[in-house]
């Protein structure tokens, strides 16, 4: 998967890629990480990218031409890739546009600054997607948020432990349940004794019945979208009993 970003702040993007599993992603060659620096493709001495909006209004905007010169580049290094423009205004990323994007070659993708982008430029662009209803200053830790949930879902990249999390989790539609280790005792809390019995099955079933509990409690959104499948009514319905609902 070849990632390529628009930004006018490169650092924050390879930085990020120095440490942890997309660190190691980059370095076993899983991913590529590309940066154009918006400020290059500038037709200024000054490197300006930026002006006022017309209509007046606080702040300034990026202007159409450096952000149109510089995705034409990133189509030319990354045929095919989708471009995919990170502001509040587009549609929330979910799972499943993670998934699809990572089913893609690669990704090209723009990260704004100051109060957005000029409007023409949208016309170049494949995507909208937004992280969250708030605003940044800047579309590079979106872009980074999309980076790290697309690299976890390519081949190979998590371990076999981190793997069966995802799976768990994407394939459930539903919220984690508690997760517990060493020592048994924290400050006067014990662990559940179902996950001391060393009973497989019984140990699935809380699982399961403690993120079914969670997803209803608190996000019930999550559980209407989804549904209850055979035998799990009955698990919420005791898990609601037990916390005395
Ligand atoms: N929430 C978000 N999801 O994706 N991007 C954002 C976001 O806040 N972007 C900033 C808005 C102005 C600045 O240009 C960058």
């Amino acid at each position: 998967m070849r990632f390529d970003v628009i930004t006018i702040f490169p650092g924050l993007i390879h930085g990020y890629f120095q440490e942890g599993i997309v660190g190691r992603a980059l370095t076993r060659g899983l991913i590529e990480v590309h940066t154009w620096n918006l400020r290059d493709f500038s037709d200024n001495a000054y490197r300006r990218v930026d002006d006022r909006p017309f209509g007046g209004g606080p702040g300034m905007l990026i202007m159409a031409a450096p952000l149109l010169a510089a995705i034409a580049t990133a189509r030319q290094a990354n045929p095919g890739a989708p471009v995919i423009y990170l502001s509040p205004q587009g549609q929330r990323l979910q799972q499943q546009a993670v998934q699809d994007f990572a089913a893609v070659p690669g990704l090209i993708l723009l990260a704004g600054r100051y109060e957005g982008i000029d409007e023409r430029v949208l016309a170049a662009v494949d995507a909208e997607c937004s992280i969250g209803d708030y605003v940044l200053a800047g579309g590079e830790l979106p872009a980074l948020v999309l980076m790290e949930a697309v690299a976890r879902q390519l081949p190979g990249l998590l371990g076999h432990a981190d793997s069966a999390v995802e799976d768990s989790f994407a394939a459930s539609g539903l919220l984690d349940c508690p997760h517990y280790t060493r020592p048994e005792v924290v400050a006067g809390e014990s662990v559940p004794e179902v996950l001391l019995s060393g009973d497989h099955g019984r140990i699935r079933r809380w699982r399961l019945q403690q993120s079914l509990g969670r997803t209803a409690e608190r996000r019930p959104d999550l559980l209407a979208q989804r549904g209850l499948q055979a035998g799990e009514k009955e698990l919420l319905e005791e898990y609601r009993r037990q916390c005395g609902e």
